[in-house]
C-alpha cells in the first residue's frame, strides 16, 4: 500500500499514523489527552486509519537559537525521512515528545509556584514548615490545574534534599489497596534507618471510604505522612477519621493574571520565543538574535482568560499552537512566525475544557441557575441555564432542578409554573439535545420572572423539624379522624364522632391530641 503510505502523517505524540484528512483533529485530540494523561490513539485505536508503515513528513528546522525548547528539540528529531532512518527517527522522538510542556514547567522549588498566596504563600503557617523540611499529612483541595501536583513535586524535592524522607507517588486511579499494603511494608522497613515516608496519592476521592480506611492506621502511627490531592470536596468525598487527621489545604483556583505568568515564563524560560507586539521591529538585532517564533502577549492573555484556571490546559493549547504553527510553514522565511491569537484559537475548543461534570462546577453551576431563578434576575437565570448546556450538562438534571425551583420559590403564588416545569422536563425528554436548549432557558427565564412564594416550602420546613425533634413515640391519629371499615374496628369506637363540616364548625380537631394549636404556617415566635 505505497500510495497510501504517502498520505500518512505520523502523530507526534502518540506517534500513530493516520490520513492527511484527519490528523490535525487527532493531534488536537491526543495533545488534550495527552495533557491529561490518557491517550488519543487507544481510544480511536478501534476506528484508526493507523497502520504499520512510518512515513514522516518533511519540517522545516528551526533557528539554532531556539534550543532549549522541548518544542523545538521534538521539531528538530522529526525532521526525518527515509526510510533507512526511520527506526532511529522514531525512538529519538518518543523520548522527546513524552515530556509535554506542562511538565517540563513543572516548578522544582517553592517560589516557583504562582498564586496561592492564601495557602502557602510567605508567612503562612504551611510555608514555614516546609521550608524546615516539615511535611504535615495534608489533603490538597482545588481545581484541576490548580498545582496540586506542582506542590507534591516541590515537596518531593525537599524530601530529595533532606535525605530523611523519601516520597512515594501515587495514583488513586492506578492504585489498589495492595499496592497502598506495600508501600506501607517498605515504609516500615526505611523507618528502621531513620527514613521517613512521603506518600503523596493523587485524585485520593477515588478511593471509596473502605479502602481508605487502610492509610487511616499507618497514618495514626506515622508509618506514613499522607498527602492527598483532590479535586472533589474533601468533607463528602474523604472519610472522617481521616479528614480529623489531615492539614486541608484549600488551593484556589488560579487567576487570569496567574495563568498569564506561568505562560509566559513557559515563553520565555524554556523556548526562547520573544513575547512582544508582533509590529515591533528586529532591524536592531543580528539574524542569529531573531527568534523563530513570535508570540503575542494578546494571544497569552486570551489563552489565560479562557483556560478558566487550568494552567495545564493553557500551556497544553500554547503548545499545540506553537506546534501546528510551525507545521504550517513548510519553507524557512526570512523573518520569524508571528503566532497570532488566531492561531491559538484555531487549536482550541472551548467547550472542551472547561465544564466539568463530576466535580464542583457542575454543582455550583446549577446552583446558580436556582439562585438567579430565586431572585427573579431573569437575565442570570439565562445565562446560568445557557452555560450549563455549553458546558455539556445534561438538559435532564437541569430540568428536574428547575421543577424543584417552580415548587420551592414560586410555589403557590403561581401554581401553573410547576406544571410548565414538568412539562418542560417531559419535551426535554422527548426531543434531547440540541433542540432543547430553547425549552430550558424559556423555563428558567419564565420561573425567574414568576410571582415568588416560599409559604408552603417553609411550613414544610417547620414541621420536618418538627417531626425531627420530637421526642418518644409520635401522638396516635385521632379516633375520630380513623377509618372503621370493620365491625370490630367500630366497636372500638374508629370514626366514632366524624362529621363531614369544615374545621371551624365541626368542632373537631385535625391535629393530633396535644397539637391543637400548633400552626406551621405561623409558628410561635415568628
Ligand atoms: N501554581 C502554579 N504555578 C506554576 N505552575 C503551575 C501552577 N499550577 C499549575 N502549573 C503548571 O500546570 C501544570 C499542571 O499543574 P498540576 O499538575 O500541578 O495541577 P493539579 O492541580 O495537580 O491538576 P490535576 O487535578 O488536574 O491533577 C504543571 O505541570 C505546571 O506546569
Ligand atoms: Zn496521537
Amino acid at each position: 500500500m505505497m500510495a497510501d503510505s504517502n498520505n500518512l502523517i505520523v502523530c507526534p505524540v502518540c506517534n500513530r499514523e493516520f490520513k492527511k484528512e484527519v490528523i490535525e483533529e487527532h493531534v488536537n485530540k491526543c495533545l488534550f489527552l495527552n495533557a491529561s494523561g490518557q491517550s488519543a490513539s487507544k481510544r480511536e485505536l478501534a476506528n484508526s486509519d493507523s497502520t504499520t508503515t512510518v512515513t514522516l513528513p518533511k519540517r522545516r528546522k528551526l533557528n539554532s537559537t531556539s534550543t532549549g525548547c522541548p518544542i523545538v528539540e521534538q521539531k528538530e528529531s522529526i525532521e526525518v525521512v527515509n526510510s533507512s532512518q526511520k527506526h532511529h527517527a522514531t525512538v529519538n522522538r518518543m523520548n522527546k515528545i513524552t515530556v509535554p510542556l506542562a511538565e517540563q514547567m513543572r516548578p522544582l522549588l517553592l517560589d516557583d509556584i504562582i498564586g496561592h498566596i492564601d495557602s502557602f504563600g510567605r508567612g503562612t503557617m504551611l510555608r514555614s514548615m516546609l521550608e524546615q523540611r516539615k511535611i504535615p499529612n495534608m489533603i490538597l483541595w482545588g481545581p484541576p490545574g490548580c498545582g496540586k501536583t506542582s506542590l507534591a513535586n516541590v515537596i518531593a524535592n525537599i524530601c530529595k534534599e533532606s535525605k530523611t524522607m523519601r516520597f512515594v507517588k501515587m495514583s488513586a486511579t492506578m492504585a489498589g489497596i495492595n499496592d497502598v499494603k506495600e508501600i506501607v511494608k517498605i515504609a516500615k522497613n526505611e523507618a528502621q534507618f531513620k527514613k521517613q515516608t512521603i506518600l503523596f496519592m493523587d485524585e485520593i476521592h477515588r478511593f471509596n471510604k473502605l479502602q481508605q480506611d487502610t492509610f487511616l492506621q499507618h497514618v495514626e502511627n506515622g508509618t506514613i505522612t499522607l498527602i492527598g490531592a483532590t479535586t472533589e470536596n474533601p468533607s463528602f468525598s474523604l472519610n472522617n477519621a481521616l479528614l480529623s487527621r489531615c492539614r486541608i489545604i484549600t488551593m484556589q483556583k488560579l487567576s487570569v493574571a496567574d495563568v498569564l505568568e506561568i505562560l509566559k515564563r513557559a515563553v520565555k524560560k524554556n523556548c526562547n520565543i520573544l513575547v512582544q507586539d508582533s509590529r515591533s521591529s528586529f532591524d536592531d538585532m543580528s539574524k542569529e538574535q531573531i527568534p523563530s517564533i513570535i508570540v503575542e502577549e494578546e494571544s497569552l492573555r486570551w489563552l489565560a482568560e479562557i483556560c478558566d484556571g487550568d494552567a495545564r490546559i493553557a500551556l497544553g493549547a500554547l503548545e499545540l499552537a506553537i506546534t501546528s504553527r510551525d507545521t504550517e510553514s513548510d519553507v524557512c522565511k526570512d523573518g520569524p512566525t508571528v503566532l497570532s491569537l488566531d492561531d491559538i484559537k484555531n487549536g482550541i475548543k472551548r467547550t472542551h475544557m472547561l465544564y466539568d461534570k463530576k466535580g464542583d462546577e457542575h454543582y455550583n453551576t446549577i446552583s446558580a441557575i436556582h439562585k438567579s431563578i430565586r431572585a427573579s434576575d431573569d437575565n442570570a437565570a439565562l445565562y446560568w441555564t445557557t452555560r450549563a448546556l455549553h458546558g455539556g450538562e445534561d438538559p435532564i438534571f437541569i430540568a428536574r432542578r428547575l421543577i424543584r425551583a417552580a415548587c420551592e420559590d414560586i410555589g403557590l403564588a403561581d401554581q401553573s409554573a410547576l406544571v410548565e416545569a414538568v412539562a418542560c422536563l417531559q419535551g426535554c425528554q422527548q426531543i434531547g439535545m440540541p433542540e432543547c436548549d430553547v425549552l430550558l432557558a424559556q423555563c428558567a427565564v419564565r420561573l425567574a420572572r414568576a410571582q415568588k412564594s416560599q409559604e408552603v416550602y417553609r411550613a414544610m420546613k417547620k414541621c420536618q423539624s418538627h417531626l425531627k425533634e420530637s421526642k418518644g413515640p409520635l401522638p396516635p391519629v385521632p379516633l375520630h379522624l380513623r377509618n372503621a371499615p370493620t365491625k370490630l374496628m367500630k366497636q372500638l369506637g374508629f370514626g366514632s364522632g366524624y362529621n363531614m363540616l369544615h374545621k371551624d364548625e365541626s368542632g373537631l380537631s385535625y391535629m393530633p391530641q396535644g397539637m391543637e394549636d400548633y400552626d406551621f404556617f405561623n409558628p410561635p415566635g415568628v
